[in-house]
């Protein structure tokens, strides 16, 4: 499916070979897929910041405001970065950039994420995790040099187990969402391409990140905004009124992680998984190893704010979430050398920092349009 007839031409190549070229001799030229997004957007920067080559590529679709995803381009922009406007699922926008660049690891972040919206919208989840994922490791396996690909599953693979902390080798059969039954089919579906075509591939568990520049479809986000208005928040508890809670992992030691698995994929070592000829095929957990509950999470957001929630407790629904998420985070310790550092209370506090001062700033620049066209 094409969606992005705004590329091609001397003037998008020069601007896309600029930004992927490396400014280091150890270097590498990544594309970061979901560039316009929350995690891609620090990854992308990060990347670029050490002098890696970087080219984003966004559809910048409106399942949460379109504007914060501007903004995040722009802050790229002004680092160099440029994002392409387009679909994964454009197979000939995908075969151009391979075309044009020479690109050494492929950063696939893009997907349609959030549990919940998978009730109102499964067929975003299709489009984006299975169908673009397959159109994304097409690319990859076509293309000549073959980039190294680092992805993001999630957590959310763990599915109904209650045996925790999760490691990479329990069951993941047993989905709560369809959000996290798309996650579990592209990890069955990149074996298959490193299996057949020896591509390098890496899977990356996340576990519910947080931070400035976050997703507003999150909870910790969200609880911000009501609480700043007075409105009520809903804090979800499992059966007999127990706890639910997260191994919150803040952006900063994830961005680590994700650099960290770059460097590593183009290692043909590592026990992380099965292994073809020297293409490894590996998993790994980032998250943070420190569940904290809803209710302490509101609890910490309150004192940072300065301001009382209205709570309400309400029996969780049954909307693919689960109770209970914690990482065993062994195996990326001893081969990515991953060591998340952030306290939840540390990592709320930049976070709250971030939002009064986005939210201050974009509200007043609206409030003087306004004024402009009022006064027009
Ligand atoms: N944030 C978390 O807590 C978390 C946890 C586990 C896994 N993940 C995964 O990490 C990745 C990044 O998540 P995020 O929190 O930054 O989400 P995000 O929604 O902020 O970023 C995803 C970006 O991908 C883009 N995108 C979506 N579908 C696309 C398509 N078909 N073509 C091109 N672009 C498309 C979106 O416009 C968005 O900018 C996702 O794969 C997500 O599933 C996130
Ligand atoms: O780790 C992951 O894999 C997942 O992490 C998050 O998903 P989630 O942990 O559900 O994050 P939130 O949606 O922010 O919810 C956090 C917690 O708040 C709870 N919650 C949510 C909403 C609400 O109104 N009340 C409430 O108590 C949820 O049940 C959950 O326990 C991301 O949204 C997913 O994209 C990601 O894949």
């Amino acid at each position: 499916m094409s969606t992005s007839p705004s590329w091609g031409g001397p003037a998008w190549e020069k601007r896309v070979r600029s930004s992927a070229r490396v400014r280091r001799a150890s270097g590498k030229s990544v594309l970061v897929t979901g560039a316009a997004g929350f995690v891609g957007m620090h990854v992308a920067a990060a990347l670029k910041r050490r002098g890696d080559g970087v080219l984003g590529l966004d559809n910048y679709n409106a399942y949460y405001d379109p504007d914060l995803k501007r903004a995040r381009q722009a802050l790229l922009d002004r680092a160099g970065v440029f994002i392409v406007e387009g679909d994964i699922n454009d197979a000939a926008l995908l075969r151009k950039l391979f075309d044009v660049v020479p690109i050494s690891h492929v950063m696939h972040l893009a997907a349609q994420a959030g549990v919940r919206h998978a009730l109102t919208d499964p067929g975003s989840y299709i489009h984006s995790n299975v169908a673009g994922l397959v159109a994304v490791l097409e690319a990859a396996k076509a293309a000549d040099p073959q980039p190294a690909v680092v992805w993001a599953s999630s957590s959310s693979v763990y599915g109904l187990n209650s045996k925790v902390p999760f490691s990479e080798a329990d069951r993941t059969d047993r989905p709560a969402s369809l959000y996290a039954a798309t996650k579990k089919a592209g990890e069955e579906i990149a074996h298959v391409y490193n299996n057949i075509y020896g591509l390098s591939i890496t899977g990356l568990r996340f576990f519910t990140v947080y931070g400035p520049w976050g997703r507003p479809d999150m909870a910790y986000f969200f609880f911000t905004r009501d609480i700043l208005r007075g409105k009520p928040v809903s804090i979800f508890e499992g059966p007999d009124h127990a706890t639910v809670a997260r191994d919150f992992t803040y952006i900063d030691d994830i961005v680590r992680g994700c650099v960290a698995a770059v460097d590593h994929a183009g290692k043909s070592t590592g026990s992380g998984g099965k292994k073809h000829g020297q293409a490894p095929f590996r998993i790994y957990n980032l998250g943070n190893t420190s569940p904290v509950s809803v209710s302490d999470l509101v609890s910490i957001l309150e004192q940072l704010l300065k301001v009382k929630a209205v709570k309400k407790f309400v029996k969780m629904p049954r909307n693919g979430d689960v109770q209970f998420t914690h990482a065993n985070i062994k195996l990326a310790e001893k081969e990515l050398g991953y060591h998340p550092t952030t306290s939840l209370h540390s990592g709320l506090k930049k976070f709250v920092r971030w939002y009064l001062d986005y939210y201050s700033t974009s509200l007043s620049k609206q409030a003087s349009e306004e004024d402009r066209s009022i006064s027009s």
